[in-house]
């Protein structure tokens, strides 16, 4: 199916998201959306989606002009789209989910499950879309659910699928998977509109590169292009791909954890009787497969939720029994992974995202009243600052892009006096330029002598920033390294199994093989030796 947008031109009130836009995506073809955050990618596939009525323009389907006025018109073009936030139904089966909407139903109007796992079945087989139509959706990994969501689009008949980021909250395996079932899609004559902020994934799997700026179109390029040029073209300027920081001076230990442990709702240890020190001026990274323990860590430090065992203290301060909100407001800043869910509130104004809970402090509160002209003098400083693409200061942060929402929660985050940064998958969503700012402003975090946690699912960014790395591996942590470990190593670290060691049989040997009894050597790296001497670098 040719499918061809033509002078789509979409304005919010004043805004114009998309530009007279032309784009056509040929059949058999991986067509990739280059963008900055805001360059109106997101409001085009709605456009192409029938979630949006375009202001002007049109789309032809193999030659026909056709008017989406609701997704399903757009489906039964043969447009399906995997939006970044699953609409599927955590408690239904994939069979369930796939069908839901679709059903094969009986003459009582219930779902004909026999053919519907069957028609699943089938699905999985002719794309590689492994999956078990019987599992329960709230029981997949992430991984899974987007294939189920790539399932309900095929079983629609979708022959061009629309993936907003799909990657954005893959490990780097399941991206490696979902590449795999994107090349088949093509080989079977699907074709993808693909968008992504990662150069390295562009260049894995586009056949067609277009790069939109500011609502326009502003030129093709080659997947062969080197990512440095990639980036130049999609931001406009040169970017460095590299994070600039000098050695880390390590001070004081800051924040003392011992033997830390977290349940999870059935008692499983979640966090894993775990020991860290951080120091001033030092950024620890966490590195792991998501699931193992990272998220709930974190949520430990922020009081979130409540240790069965163990102590954390910050500067000599323990944080038992302080709630998040005294956390926080004692000078801890926090990045959490669910920007959306966490981080902002989409009907306040992006100037009130920008202050949430310090606008009972000075200067934004003063004896119990908002200070307006501070809220406002701040917004305008920390939009300017970190290039937040708004409308408005006053527009509300839910009509932001994504990347521009996750610009608000950290320039928020950065910009208050900090005793201790916690940031999970900091540069989620943002584009290469903002990755750039944001790796900048963390590092100028960590030489005024704040001590910070990174914690990413990408070992890219884990690697650039982090002065020592804790790798992470069902709720323990494994080992203590520092960043100029191989990638090979890190990657057998976070498979739970230490490098270099053997077994008899032939695989190696695992950290709970031979670290059984508790977190000891975690903690002979941590506190025994000052965090520069254990880098050769
Ligand atoms: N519902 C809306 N109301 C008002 N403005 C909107 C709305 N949706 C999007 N916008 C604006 O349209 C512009 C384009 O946003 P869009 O989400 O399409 O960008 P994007 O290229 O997908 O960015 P990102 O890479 O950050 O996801 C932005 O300025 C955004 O604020």
């Amino acid at each position: 199916m040719k499918l061809e947008l033509r002078g789509i031109t979409k304005r919010f009130g004043s805004l114009v998201a998309n530009d007279h836009i032309d784009l056509t995506v040929e059949p058999g073809e991986i067509h990739c959306l280059l963008g900055e955050n805001g360059a109106g990618k997101s409001t085009l596939m709605n456009v192409l989606y029938g979630l949006y009525e375009p202001t002007e323009g049109e789309i032809v389907v193999d030659g026909t002009p056709r008017k989406f006025r609701t997704a399903g018109d757009a489906i039964d073009a043969g447009i399906g789209m995997v939006h970044q936030h699953f609409m599927l139904v955590p408690v239904f089966t994939v069979a369930e989910n796939v069908m839901l909407g679709h059903e094969e139903t009986k003459p009582m109007g219930w779902l004909d499950r026999r053919r519907a796992r069957k028609k699943v079945l089938d699905l999985v087989d002719e794309y590689g879309l492994k999956v078990d139509p019987d599992m329960l959706v709230e029981d997949l990994p992430v991984g899974l659910q987007q294939r189920v969501e790539i399932l309900k689009a095929l079983v629609r008949d979708a022959k061009v699928l629309i993936l907003d980021e799909p990657t954005a909250v893959l490990t780097p395996q399941e991206t490696e998977e979902l590449f795999r079932v994107m090349r088949a899609l093509r080989e079977s004559g699907h074709s993808i509109v693909f968008i992504t902020h990662k150069l390295k994934e562009v260049k894995a799997v586009a056949d067609r590169i277009t790069v939109i700026r500011r609502g326009k179109v502003v030129g093709t390029a080659d997947p062969a292009s080197s990512e440095k040029e990639l980036a130049s073209l999609m931001v406009g300027r040169p970017v460095k791909l590299v994070v600039d920081k000098t050695e880390a001076e390590p001070g004081a230990v800051r924040l003392e954890i011992n033997d830390l442990t977290v349940l999870d709702g059935n008692g499983q240890a979640v966090v894993d009787r775990v020991d860290l020190r951080l120091r001033e001026g030092e950024i620890l990274g966490i590195a792991g497969v998501d699931g193992n323990g990272q998220s709930e860590l974190t949520q430990a430090i922020l009081g979130l939720r409540a240790p069965a065992a163990g102590s954390i203290s910050l500067d000599g301060k323990d944080l038992a029994g302080m709630s998040p909100r005294q956390i926080l407001g004692s000078g801890v800043g926090f990045v959490p992974e669910d920007r959306q869910h966490d981080g902002i509130v989409s009907d306040f104004t992006v100037a009130e995202n920008l202050v949430l809970d310090m606008v009972t402090q000075a200067p934004f509160g003063k004896r119990g009243s908002i200070v307006p002209s501070a809220v406002r003098d701040n917004a305008r400083e920390r939009v300017e600052e970190f290039d937040i693409r708004t409308q408005t200061i006053e527009s509300p942060a839910g009509t932001l892009s994504g990347g521009n929402q996750q610009k608000v929660v950290v320039a928020r985050e950065l910009s208050r006096p900090l005793r201790l940064f916690i940031a999970s998958q900091p540069t989620r969503g943002v584009d290469v330029g903002a990755m750039e700012f944001i790796h900048k402003r963390i590092v100028a975090e960590r030489d005024v002598g704040t001590p910070v946690i990174i914690v990413s699912t990408e070992l890219d960014e884990v690697v650039a920033l982090a002065d020592r790395i804790a790798v992470m591996y069902r709720g323990r942590i494994v080992d203590i390294v520092p960043p100029t470990t191989s990638r090979g190593d890190l990657g057998l670290l976070m498979a739970g199994v230490l490098p270099g060691a053997e077994h008899a049989d032939g695989a190696g040997a695992t950290r709970a093989d031979t670290a059984p009894a508790g977190p000891v050597e975690a903690k002979t790296n941590e506190s025994d030796a000052t965090p520069g001497e254990e880098d050769p670098a």
